[in-house]
């Protein structure tokens, strides 16, 4: 083609630049094309493909240049799978999802490993890793034994997010990696914990993680930890609280007995509810006036069981029928499961045969705390989607977990559907009432009984003129304090006046006066005396005491004033919801 081009070509040019140049210039070109265009016959074998191949040089340059990166990568790929399969043989990877108990236990022990004390890349943290949180010491300062920060615990140093750090365990070589991704719905940064230990075997890392569990359990000895349900519908501990000691409860007598040895004997009763068939499970209901202590039983239960409390909170948003039931059985086998106010979740009575718009609304009651309030007439207001079967079904339906015990409680126990009441739903039902004169006069004793029992004989007697300690200029100023507060103080009221006694309760311990066991009896008696018989809820008690925290005498004196303003009170209250 290009040859039959050529005249053409050669016409055109002459025109402009002379014969005797184009015959020179087309020689010329007959001469490149002859050596350009080649037409080689197809080769024969496969040795003269190649000569033939080899024969362009760039092309042989595009082929070396393949199968020496092939190569390359093969090696690379051959070294990758040698290293795991020598990683997989001589050590064990173990990761740790943050909101999981088991990085709280890892991070913890983590925390407490001496070789991060001389780390480079290191992580500085103040979290508490799920455990009751107290103050944080740095290294080098002192824990003053006096102070508030008792019972504190040490800054923690962690290895650092995105660096791999290594350490001993046990004579056995390990590496920590920590790292961030997003997760969830919002994005939101997770850390992930992952541990190396070189070793063939899983007891090590079965002897690390006991190791974990145990030391974190023994920082949580004295705590209960808290779970509530996140809007995943996973639970999440968000809280470990101080166990509150069983005696600070006070109840008529026979009612904690009661609670106590029935749930300490459904827990150990597993094989015996399975032997008759009978659904491990076991529900109390506790209703009665607010403030009376219903929740604080079952927080003191928690503490004595050893079990931790999940908190179903019915009136949350987002959860409807499937989301509670998925909640009741991701429970874990020993644990209180705990529904506050039962009732409120409900915008509707929660008795299916005849829904009463007035029995929902807010758990508060009457001032004289009857379930029966007229505040209790008010309509809720609630998201909740949860319906009363679904509620039936989520707590003894197929997928209900066996072996949890459930609290719930309620102001409003008339109100009630009789199927949620029912036993193998609710087995016990404890009615909660206001203070009588026996609470009255052990709460009195549970505010100004000696705390070391054991030394109480040694104590001074009966220095009665003045509720002693406040000799110094300092003192003088917070009686000052405390007086003028005990004017605005009623029952259940908090703010401003606990906001005083918080500042000046510090060191109320060592300005209170030392008391006899028998003189704390005796003013215990002259206190029941003046509270009249279930007129009071506990909280109010514990809330007029407050005020009067290092002045026992003057609690007792000052009782019956604030019994008649707190009766002129509620007589307002009473009138002005009757107009
Ligand atoms: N029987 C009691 N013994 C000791 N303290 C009590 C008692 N009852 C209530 N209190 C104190 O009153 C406060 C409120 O108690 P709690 O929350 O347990 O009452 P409740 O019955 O659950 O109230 P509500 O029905 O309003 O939720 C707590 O600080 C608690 O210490």
């Amino acid at each position: 083609m290009a040859s039959s081009l050529l005249p053409t070509i050669q016409q055109a040019l002459c025109g402009t630049l002379g014969p005797a140049t184009v015959h020179n210039m087309t020689a010329l070109a007959n001469e490149t094309l002859s050596a350009t265009i080649i037409q080689p016959a197809l080769p024969g074998d496969f040795s003269s493909l190649l000569t033939l191949l080899f024969s362009f040089s760039a092309l042989r340059d595009w082929l070396k240049l393949i199968v020496i990166g092939g190569v390359f990568e093969s090696c690379r790929r051959l070294a990758t799978t040698a290293y795991r399969r020598f990683i997989d043989s001589f050590f064990i990877t173990a990761t740790f999802d943050q909101g999981d108990d088991s990085y709280d236990w890892m991070m913890i022990w983590l925390s407490k490993q001496p070789s991060w004390a001389e780390a480079r890349d290191l992580q500085i943290s103040t979290k508490s890793f799920g455990l009751n949180s107290s103050a944080v010491l740095v290294p080098g300062e002192e824990e003053d034994a006096s102070s508030l920060i008792r019972g504190t615990r040490k800054l923690a140093f962690l290895p650092s997010i995105s660096t791999t750090q290594s350490m001993w365990y046990k004579r056995r070589w390990m590496t920590i990696t920590r790292s961030q991704e997003s997760t969830g719905y919002y994005n939101r940064p997770e850390d992930k914990l992952s541990i190396r230990i070189m070793t063939r075997h899983h007891v090590r890392l079965n002897s690390l993680l006991l190791e974990a569990k145990t030391e974190y359990m023994a920082a949580q000895e004295h705590s209960i930890s808290i779970y509530v349900s996140d809007s995943t519908n996973d639970w999440r501990h968000v809280a470990s609280r101080p166990k509150r000691p069983l005696r600070s409860i006070v109840l008529d007598p026979g009612i904690k007995d009661l609670l106590i040895d029935d749930a300490r004997d459904f827990l150990a009763s597993k094989t015996w509810y399975s032997a008759r068939g009978i659904p491990f499970r076991r529900g109390y209901l506790l209703y009665g006036a607010p403030g009376s202590g219903k929740t604080s039983i079952i927080h003191s239960l928690a503490g004595e069981l050893g079990l931790d409390v999940y908190i179903i909170s019915l009136s949350r948003a987002g959860m409807d029928d499937t989301a509670l039931s998925s909640l009741i059985s991701d429970l874990p086998e020993k644990c209180i499961a705990l529904m506050e106010d039962i009732d409120a979740a409900f915008t509707q009575s929660l008795n299916r045969d005849a829904p009463t718009p007035h029995s929902s609304g807010s758990s508060s009651s009457s001032p004289d705390g009857s379930p029966d309030s007229p505040r209790a007439h008010e309509p809720a207001r609630t998201s909740s989607r949860v319906s009363l079967s679904g509620l039936l079904n989520a707590l003894d339906g197929v997928g209900a977990q066996e072996g949890r015990i459930l609290f719930a409680t309620t102001n409003k126990y008339t109100s009630l559907d009789p199927a949620l009441c029912r036993p193998g739903r609710m087995d016990i039902h404890l009615e909660f009432r206001l203070a009588s004169k026996y609470q009255a006069r052990e709460l009195y004793r549970c505010f100004y009984l000696p705390e070391d029992e054991d030394n109480e004989d040694e104590k001074e007697d009966d220095k009665e003129s003045v509720d002693s300690g406040y000799s110094s200029a300092d003192n003088a100023k917070l009686i000052d304090l405390e007086t003028s507060s005990e004017a605005s103080v009623s029952s259940g009221s908090s703010s401003p006046v606990s906001e005083k006694v918080a500042v000046v309760g510090r060191s109320h311990r060592d300005r209170a006066p030392k008391l006899s066991r028998s003189k704390v009896s005796q003013l215990a008696e002259e206190f029941a005396d003046a509270i009249p018989e279930r007129q009071f809820s506990m909280a109010g008690l514990q809330g007029y005491l407050m005020a009067y925290k290092t002045r026992p005498f003057e609690a007792v004196r000052a009782v019956t004033t604030w019994i008649e303003k707190e009766g002129r009170q509620r007589s307002t209250i009473v009138a002005a919801l009757e107009t």
